[in-house]
């Protein structure tokens, strides 16, 4: 029988520097992996506890192996293959804050305490007016935060060496700041103290970031035996992710604080990750957005397959190359040779990306991954983009359904389905109109002014184009359309 992880590798003795909001793959392989490395190369000499935001109770996973685990990297890297196992030591508990809300609560009170990260997801970070200062805890991350430092400011008097940096990696525009503001709709909710709010500004600070790197976790049943008879250990967090890691972070002034760049990491301290931001989400985000609804109803299942695919390929090509490369405010020559790494990682062959992960939540992401895009190459061209254009077509294709399925909705792939995984009420809405003829469903989404920031339908052409799309698919299948564009 196989060794069990927490029979092979013991914990790193360091203080808890970091409170984690969020015990998701991404921050496992990438915050996590971060500070791990930062502790044995860079002296970091800080352990982290991680609250699961919405766990009703601690997940056993990590208790059974005493909070180790191992991040696998897998890819290419300057042309050589990589591979680099790495058991993760600095995880010192892992809380539920509804379950364990005392001991987690007490660590408001922890002096060492100087770092909180989070990954909510992009639905994470919002105000909620139904919070109270005296939930058990409140329901979202931002009442969670802020009751959180309002205890410590409190225990501590004000004292402004108590104050934390806060870094969200959720990938939402200006994070640093929108969680700012949610805590201060907090603060004068709960009317908490003027000087509480002297004290969140003088010693607290709200910082930006830009996270990048592809994370897909737990792998098959297949390669998880395989990777762990390699390994010697059972280990039921095995987490995959690719070589490549970047965390942009506005402020400089931390660069000596968090000594987090190594071999497979590069943190860039800089006063405006505005740049990284765009290149990233609009070429590789943008990218992943625009290709896989389209592709998942062509027969396909994962990135790598998809660059694999004559004719996706070269539809996401000229999607990047010819409408989304344009638009980013930078220099073409550094856009474009981010734009072919992103294709190279794309192809990563040990990292299986599936494209219903990626599905989750595309009305969102086409909104803050692609509409500023369509919008920046139709100002300049005077045309419609038309990838772009055939990407919303593939959404509503995508999402078409009236099958009520459990937190979803079924679609349907030739004999199979699939889940349509978005928000409950936008799911909903599209139950109700999926039977209507495509001019009236197409429209009907698009005037969600909510789900778009804008009537979609005010975009001259748009609707009109979309429809035509949505028909062709309609009739003769993605792939044909996808053909038939790729002649033009
Ligand atoms: N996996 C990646 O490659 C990758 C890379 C960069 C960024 N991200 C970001 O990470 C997020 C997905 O996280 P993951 O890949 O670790 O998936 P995951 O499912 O493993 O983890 C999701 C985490 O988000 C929490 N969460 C979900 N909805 C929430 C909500 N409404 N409020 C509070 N917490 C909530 C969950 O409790 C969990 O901790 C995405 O938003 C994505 O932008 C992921
Ligand atoms: O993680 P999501 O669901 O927000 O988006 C899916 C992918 O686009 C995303 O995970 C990327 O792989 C990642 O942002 C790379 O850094």
């Amino acid at each position: 029988m196989m060794e069990s992880i927490e029979s092979c590798f013991t914990h790193s003795r360091h203080p808890v520097r970091v409170l984690q909001f969020g015990e998701g793959r991404f921050m496992r392989a990438f915050v996590d992996y971060a500070i791990d490395v930062a502790n044995e190369e860079q002296g970091f000499d800080g352990n982290v506890v991680i609250v699961t935001p919405r766990a009703a109770r601690r997940p056993e996973s990590f208790a059974r192996q005493q909070n180790l685990y191992t991040v696998r990297l897998q890819g290419m890297q300057n042309g050589r293959k990589v591979v680099s196992d790495r058991v993760i030591t600095c995880i010192d508990d892992v809380l539920s804050p509804i379950a364990d809300y005392d001991a987690y609560m007490a660590l408001a009170r922890l002096d060492t305490l100087a770092y909180i990260t989070s990954n909510t997801t992009d639905g994470g970070i919002v105000f909620s007016p139904g919070d109270k200062l005296e939930d058990r805890p409140p329901r979202t991350y931002p009442a969670k935060l802020t009751q959180f430092l309002y205890a410590r400011y409190r225990y501590f008097n004000g004292a402004e060496d108590k104050g934390l940096v806060i870094l969200p990696v959720e990938l939402i525009d200006h994070n640093g700041r929108t969680l700012r503001a949610c805590v201060n709709q907090y603060a004068a909710l709960w009317n908490l103290p003027s000087a509480f709010s002297l004290w969140l500004d003088k010693a607290c600070q709200f910082t930006d970031t830009l996270v990048d790197r592809i994370v897909t976790g737990y792998p098959d049943e297949q390669t998880a035996q395989a990777v762990q008879k390699e390994l010697g250990y059972t280990d039921e967090l095995l987490d995959i992710a690719e070589p490549f890691a970047l965390w942009a972070i506005e402020s400089p002034g931390l660069e000596r604080r968090l000594p987090f760049t190594s071999t497979y990491f590069q943190a860039v301290f800089t006063t405006d990750i505005t740049v990284y931001k765009e290149r990233k989400v609009r070429i590789l985000n943008g990218a992943h957005t625009s290709m896989v609804l389209g592709a998942y109803l062509a027969g396909l299942d994962y990135v790598g397959q998809c660059m694999a695919d004559e004719d996706i390929r070269l539809s996401l090509e000229q999607t990047v190359y010819n409408e989304i490369l344009p638009t980013v405010p930078m220099n073409q020559n550094d856009v474009r040779s981010f734009a072919n790494a992103v294709f190279e990682r794309f192809e990563n062959p040990f990292v299986h990306h599936e494209l219903l992960a990626i599905s989750l939540n595309s009305t969102a992401k086409w909104r803050a991954r692609i509409l500023p895009s369509l919008k920046d190459s139709l100002r300049a061209t005077g045309q419609l983009p038309q990838w772009l254009t055939y990407s919303m077509a593939a959404l509503l294709a995508f999402y078409r359904s009236q099958d009520k399925g459990n937190d979803c909705l079924i679609g349907h792939r030739g004999g199979d389905t699939y889940p349509i995984r978005d928000d409950a009420d936008r799911l909903a809405f599209i139950a109700s109109h999926a039977a209507l003829p495509d001019v009236a469903y197409v429209a009907a989404v698009l005037k969600q002014m909510d789900w778009w920031g804008e009537d979609l339908t005010e975009i001259p052409g748009f609707s009109q184009a979309v429809t035509d799309h949505l028909s062709r698919i309609d009739t003769i299948g993605v792939r044909a359309h996808i053909r038939e564009m790729l002649k033009k």
